[in-house]
C-alpha cells in the first residue's frame, strides 16, 4: 500500500511511523494503543495522504472517548497538535524532529523574534509588539516558553483553540503554536507595564494563562496580539426618547458588533406606540420597530463572517408596550413585529413582584407621560422606595390613554409561558441591583447585558445641536453618556480555590484586567470615557461543579451552600485586596470617592458584618482590615465581581462552564469544529458524584446562586434547567419567585431540555 507525503511525493506505508506517532500521543495514558492502531488500519486505503492517516487518527481517537476510557481525549489532543506542529513547522521552514539527537522539538524559541517580525510586517500582528519589545526581550521571553504544557489541552480545547482562537495568515493556515499565542497575549498585556518590570510581570501573566490557571475574555483571547486590540466583551447602551439618539445608538451598537463586543440595549425610555410626537397624538411607533431595527443590525453585522451579532434589549415590566415586547420571540401574534435575532430580557421592580404575590392589578405605563415627574427626573431613574411612591402617583394621576390596567398575576403567566417555550426573556431584577450598586453615588442601572452578569451605571448621551459661537467657530457639543464596557477573566477552580491559591493568582488576574483597560481599542469614545472613569472588571469562575464534585460536595445538599458562601467569600476578599494594592500603585478609580467602597460598605454590609459572615463561613478573613485600606488607599477597580458564561474558553481549557451543572455525563458536540467530544474533569473517578442539570432539583441551585451573590458586586449568568415534561406552572412561578425572593440580581435563561437553539454569548465567553 503505497502513502502521499506532505511533500508530494509517493511512499511505500510504513506501519512502524504510525506506530511512533501513537506511542508518543498514548504515553502514559490509561489506554490501550493497539486498539487505535487496528480500528484506524481498517480503514487504510491505497494512495492515501499522511495528512489524511492523521485526521484518520485523531477521528479515532476521539471516537473513543467515554466515561469509561476519557484518555482517548488526551490521545487525539496529541495527536492533534503533532499535526499542528508539522504544519505550523513547515511554514516557518523547519521539522519538528530534531535533526542532532533525534528527539521532538515542536517549539523553536529562534522562530518566535521571526514570527513576531514576518506578521507584524504583513499587518496580521498589531505594530505595538515590536515597538515595545527589543529582540532581546523577544528571546528571552521564547526561552521561557514552556512546550510541556501543550500537553494540558484535552481533544475539544485544541479543536476549538486551534479553529477558532489561533491566528491564521492571509490563505487561512495557522501561525502560531498554542503557547505562543499565550506568550503573545502575555506581552500585550504587558506593554501596560513599567518597562523595567514587564518582563517579569508578561512571565506571569503566561504562566498564570498557560497552566490554565485563568482564562480571558474571548475578544481578548481573539485580539490581544492583532492590529485592533478590543478586548472588551460586554457593552450596554441606554437610549433616549430621541430619535437622533436612537440611531445614534444604532450607529454605537453597529460598529461594537463589529469589534465581537456583545450589547445589553435598555429601550424603557421610548415612548409607547400611540403617544404624540411635538404634541400630534397617535404619531410614536413605539418601541417595537427600534427591537426590529437592531434586530436586523445585529444580522448584518456579522462580525466579520465569524458569527452574527448578539444584543439583549431591555425593557420594563410596567412599559406599556411590554406584551407586544414579549412576544418577539414566540409563535404568537402579528409576524411584522417578530425579532427573533435579538435576546429580549425584562426589568422587574419589586413593586410588582409584590402585586403578582398578591394577585393584585398593575398599570402599564406610556413613559412618554412617566417625564420629569420628580425632581426633574422620569419615572425610570427611581428605584426602591422612591420609585413606588412615584408609580403609585403616577397610576393615580394618569390620564386613561397613557395608563392601561393589567392583571399582574396574568402578565406574570405571560412572561413564564413565553420563557417556558423560548428559554427568555432573560430577568433581571431592578431594585435589589440598585440597592446593592456600589457606585449608585454617581448613578444607576436600568437593565443589565447581554450575558445577564454586569451591573454597572449606565446613562444617556446628550446631543446638542451644532452651536455658533461669538467668534464665529462653529462647535458641536455633547455630554457623553455612560456606555457600560466590561473587562472579563475567570480563575479555573478546578485548579484555584483555596484561600492560599487564590492569594496567588487573584492580583495577577486584576493586574491583567486592569492593563485591558489602559490598551483597549475602542470601538466608540464613550465607552473609553466610562471604562476610564470606573475601570470596571468582572472576575467570574469557570469549573464550579468539578470543584464541588472534587471536594466531595453533592449539589442537591446544605453542604453546597455553605460551600458557595464561603468560597466565593474568598474570591471577593482576595478580588477586593488585589484592586487595592493596585489603586496603591497606580492610583484609585476616579469616581471612588463617596461610593459604597469608600464607606467601607462592602454587598451590602459593614466590616462587622462581614467579618461575622467570614467567622460562621470558617475563612476567619480580616474585613475590617480590609475595609479600613480601602478607606486609605481606594480600589483601583469601581466594579470587580461577575459572573459570566464560560462557554467556549470553558471547553479550550477543559472546564465544566461557569457556575453551570454539567448538561450530561458524556455527549457529543457538533458545531464548527466537527464533532467534539465532552466529558466533565476525572469522570471516571467522580462518575456518581456528577448530577447532570436537568436531574437537578433547582431550588437548591438557585439557593447556591443566592449564597455566591452575597459575595458578588455585580451579578451572574444563572441559567435554570428545566425539564417540560416534569415541571408545571406553578412550579416554575414559585422558582423565579425564590430567585426574586433570595436575592438574585438576574436570571439568565431558563432552559429546557426541548429548547435546542439557545445561543451562547461568545464575548462574555471567558
Ligand atoms: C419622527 C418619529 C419619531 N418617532 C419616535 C422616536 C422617539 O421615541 C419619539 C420622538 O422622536 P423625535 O423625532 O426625537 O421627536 P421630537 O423631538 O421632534 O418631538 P418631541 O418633542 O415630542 O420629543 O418618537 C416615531 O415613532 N416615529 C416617527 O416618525
Amino acid at each position: 500500500m503505497k502513502v502521499i507525503k506532505r511533500s508530494g511525493r509517493r511512499e511505500e506505508l510504513d506501519i512502524s511511523k504510525i506506530r511512533i506517532v501513537i506511542d508518543f500521543a498514548c504515553a502514559g495514558l490509561d489506554v490501550d494503543p493497539l486498539e487505535l492502531e487496528m480500528d484506524a488500519q481498517i480503514q487504510f486505503r491505497d494512495n492515501i495522504t499522511t495528512r489524511e492517516i492523521q485526521q484518520l487518527l485523531i477521528r479515532t481517537a476521539a471516537e473513543k472517548v467515554s466515561p469509561e476510557t476519557p484518555d482517548w481525549t488526551y490521545v487525539a489532543a496529541r495527536l492533534l497538535l503533532y499535526d499542528l506542529y508539522k504544519d505550523v513547522g513547515h511554514l516557518r521552514g523547519y521539522k519538528v524532529k530534531d535533526k542532532i539527537n533525534g528527539k521532538y522539538r515542536p517549539y523553536n524559541p529562534e522562530s518566535f523574534y521571526h514570527l513576531i517580525k514576518t506578521y507584524t510586517d504583513r499587518g496580521i500582528y498589531g505594530g505595538y509588539l515590536l515597538e515595545n519589545y527589543t529582540k532581546e526581550e523577544i528571546d528571552q521571553l521564547a526561552q521561557y516558553i514552556k512546550p510541556e504544557r501543550d500537553l494540558l489541552f484535552n481533544y475539544t480545547g485544541i479543536k476549538v483553540l486551534s479553529d477558532r482562537y489561533l491566528v491564521r495568515d492571509e490563505e487561512g493556515r495557522i501561525i502560531e503554536l498554542p503557547q505562543e499565542m499565550y506568550m503573545l497575549i502575555a506581552m500585550t498585556l504587558g506593554i501596560a507595564e513599567k518597562k523595567e518590570e514587564r518582563l517579569e510581570w508578561v512571565k506571569k501573566f503566561y504562566d498564570v494563562l498557560s497552566q490554565h490557571y485563568v482564562s480571558l475574555a474571548t475578544p481578548t483571547m481573539m485580539n490581544a496580539r492583532r492590529t485592533h486590540t478590543q478586548l472588551s466583551s460586554c457593552f450596554v447602551l441606554t437610549v433616549d426618547d430621541d430619535l437622533y439618539d436612537i440611531f445614534d445608538n444604532v450607529q454605537k451598537a453597529a460598529q461594537i458588533s463589529k469589534f465581537a463586543g456583545g450589547l445589553g440595549i435598555y429601550l424603557g425610555k421610548i415612548r409607547a406606540t400611540g403617544a404624540p410626537i411635538r404634541k400630534f397624538r397617535g404619531a410614536s411607533s413605539g418601541v417595537l420597530p427600534v427591537v426590529k431595527i437592531i434586530n436586523d443590525v445585529m444580522v448584518y453585522v456579522d462580525q466579520l463572517g465569524m458569527r452574527k451579532g448578539s444584543a439583549s434589549i431591555t425593557l420594563d415590566i410596567w412599559h406599556k408596550d411590554v406584551l407586544d415586547f414579549l412576544e418577539v420571540k414566540t409563535n404568537v401574534g402579528d409576524e411584522r413585529k417578530k425579532a427573533h435575532d435579538i435576546h429580549p430580557a425584562v426589568a422587574i421592580p419589586d413593586l410588582f413582584m409584590e402585586r403578582v404575590r398578591r394577585r393584585e392589578k398593575w398599570t402599564l405605563m406610556d413613559p412618554y407621560y412617566c417625564k420629569k415627574v420628580k425632581d426633574g427626573k422620569n419615572l425610570e431613574d427611581f428605584y426602591g422606595k422612591e420609585f413606588e411612591e412615584v408609580y403609585l402617583r403616577l397610576e393615580k394621576e394618569l390620564p386613561p390613554y397613557a395608563k392601561r390596567e393589567v392583571d399582574a398575576w396574568e402578565l406574570w403567566k405571560r412572561l413564564l409561558t413565553v420563557i417556558f417555550e423560548t428559554g427568555e426573556p432573560y430577568i433581571f431584577f431592578r431594585d435589589t441591583a440598585n440597592y446593592l450598586n456600589p457606585n449608585k453615588h454617581c448613578g444607576m442601572v436600568y437593565s443589565s447585558n447581554l450575558c445577564m452578569e454586569i451591573i454597572q451605571n449606565m446613562s444617556v448621551t446628550t446631543h446638542e445641536e451644532d452651536i455658533l459661537e461669538e467668534d464665529g467657530r462653529i462647535t458641536h457639543r455633547k455630554r457623553s453618556g455612560d456606555v457600560v464596557v466590561c473587562n472579563l477573566g475567570s480563575i479555573n477552580l478546578g485548579l484555584v480555590y483555596t484561600a492560599e491559591d487564590l492569594a496567588k493568582v487573584m492580583p495577577v488576574l486584576v493586574r491583567m484586567l486592569d492593563n485591558v483597560i489602559s490598551i483597549n481599542f475602542y470601538a466608540i469614545k464613550e465607552a473609553e470615557y466610562t471604562n476610564k472613569r470606573y475601570r470596571a472588571i468582572g472576575i467570574g469562575v469557570s469549573n464550579y461543579h468539578y470543584c464541588l464534585v472534587k471536594n466531595g460536595i453533592q449539589w442537591e445538599s446544605e453542604e453546597h451552600i455553605k460551600f458557595a458562601d464561603a468560597l466565593f467569600e474568598r474570591i471577593a476578599y482576595y478580588a477586593i485586596k488585589a484592586s487595592c494594592d493596585l489603586a496603591k500603585e497606580r492610583g484609585k478609580y476616579p469616581l471612588f470617592d463617596g461610593s459604597d467602597w469608600s464607606k467601607g460598605i462592602f454587598f451590602g454590609r459593614t466590616p462587622e458584618e462581614n467579618q461575622q459572615e467570614s467567622v460562621k463561613n470558617g475563612n476567619h478573613l480580616d474585613w475590617i482590615g480590609l475595609a479600613k485600606e480601602v478607606k486609605e488607599h481606594g480600589l483601583r477597580n469601581g466594579y470587580l465581581l461577575a459572573v459570566m458564561p464560560t462557554g467556549s474558553t470553558s471547553l479550550i481549557i477543559g472546564a465544566t462552564a461557569s457556575v453551570d451543572p454539567i448538561f450530561a455525563k458524556f455527549y457529543k458536540e457538533e458545531n464548527m469544529s466537527g464533532i467534539l467530544p465532552q466529558v466533565p474533569p476525572e469522570i471516571k473517578k467522580y462518575f456518581w458524584h456528577y448530577k447532570s442539570a436537568y436531574h437537578i432539583d433547582q431550588e437548591w441551585s438557585i439557593r447556591a446562586a443566592a449564597a455566591r451573590q452575597k459575595w458578588i458586586d455585580q451579578s451572574q449568568s444563572f441559567n435554570l434547567y428545566i425539564d417540560p415534561e416534569k415541571i408545571d406552572g406553578p412550579t416554575l412561578s414559585h422558582l423565579y419567585q425564590l430567585a426574586h425572593q433570595l436575592g438574585l440580581k438576574t436570571v439568565y435563561y431558563c432552559r429546557s431540555k426541548s429548547i435546542t437553539d439557545i445561543e451562547e454569548c461568545e464575548s462574555c465567553s471567558t
